[in-house]
């Protein structure tokens, strides 16, 4: 099934404050290197036969292109995005302009989210992050507006401040994650939920191998993230790398760059 992302080009993309572990402002980073990569994944999603809709780029936004961040859509519905840092604050509106003027029915959040970097989305259930970005107050309140069950994940390693930096749906029903970036109860539920998920390395997490988009059968992976392709080879899925190691200094990689968009189903 062909799916719909929502991507932001990342013209205004800098490296000028640091608000995760992956930021060095003083490193500074090569925008017109991130748009090329990020071309690349565009391209990757697109040659996959996936829909990719564009929001347009605000400046003095730096981290606007990451924009699994912006919102969650789920069901046609879509719960807006209220950031935990003032520099990203505005995105939030914007994210949700952007749905509100294509006739989507959108809810302003009344508590602190990030958005898809928080809450990933499968058949049954919505696996939230907490603990470091998203209240989980949030995560109840994302579960009543949208009728889905949403299950609270406790993060506990600041490198892995997204639950989308530790864990990635590899369909409905079943993930990938990095364990030690959970905390002991969340992780116990992982392993209750998940008996024959792919369990990542500390070694493809570093690289943010976890942050990848499948859709079910294709898995879009930063390449530098190999023990993880080859697991996802052996299981039989189709793995697509992607360099996006400039959008990797602001702590991102290509799930932080994709907002999917689910219909009425
Ligand atoms: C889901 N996404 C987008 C992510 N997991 N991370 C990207 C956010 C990077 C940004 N500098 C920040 O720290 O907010």
């Amino acid at each position: 099934m062909p799916k719909h992302f929502l991507m932001c080009r990342p013209d205004y993309f800098t490296v000028e404050y640091a608000i995760n572990p992956w930021m060095h402002p003083e490193a500074g980073a090569d925008r017109e290197r991130a748009i090329r990569q990020w071309e690349g994944l565009k391209s990757a999603y697109e040659e996959l036969g996936h829909q990719v809709s564009l929001i347009d780029p605000i400046e003095g936004l730096p981290d606007m292109v990451f924009a699994a961040n912006g919102a969650l859509v789920v069901g046609g519905r879509v719960y807006g995005a209220r950031f935990a840092y003032p520099q990203r604050a505005a995105e939030g509106p914007a994210y949700l302009r952007w749905f509100a003027e294509r006739g989507y029915p959108t809810m302003e959040p009344s508590h602190v989210n990030e958005g898809e970097g928080d809450f990933l989305t499968l058949d049954e259930v919505i696996l939230a992050g907490t603990g470091f970005r998203t209240d989980v107050v949030a995560h109840q309140e994302a579960q009543e507006y949208l009728g889905r069950p949403v299950v609270s994940l406790t993060l506990v390693d600041p490198r892995y401040y997204h639950l989308d930096t530790a864990l990635f749906p590899l369909d409905g029903h079943n993930v990938a994650y990095y364990p030690e970036a959970f905390s002991p109860g969340s992780l116990a539920v992982l392993r209750r939920m998940f008996p024959d998920a792919v369990v990542a390395t500390a070694e493809d997490a570093a690289v943010l191998g976890l942050n990848a988009v499948s859709d079910g059968t294709n898995v879009v992976i930063n390449a530098e993230a190999t023990n993880l392709q080859l697991e996802l080879k052996r299981r039989g899925y189709e793995v697509i790398p992607v360099d996006l190691s400039e959008l990797r200094k602001a702590g991102g990689g290509p799930k932080c760059c994709t907002l999917e968009i689910r219909g009425e189903n």
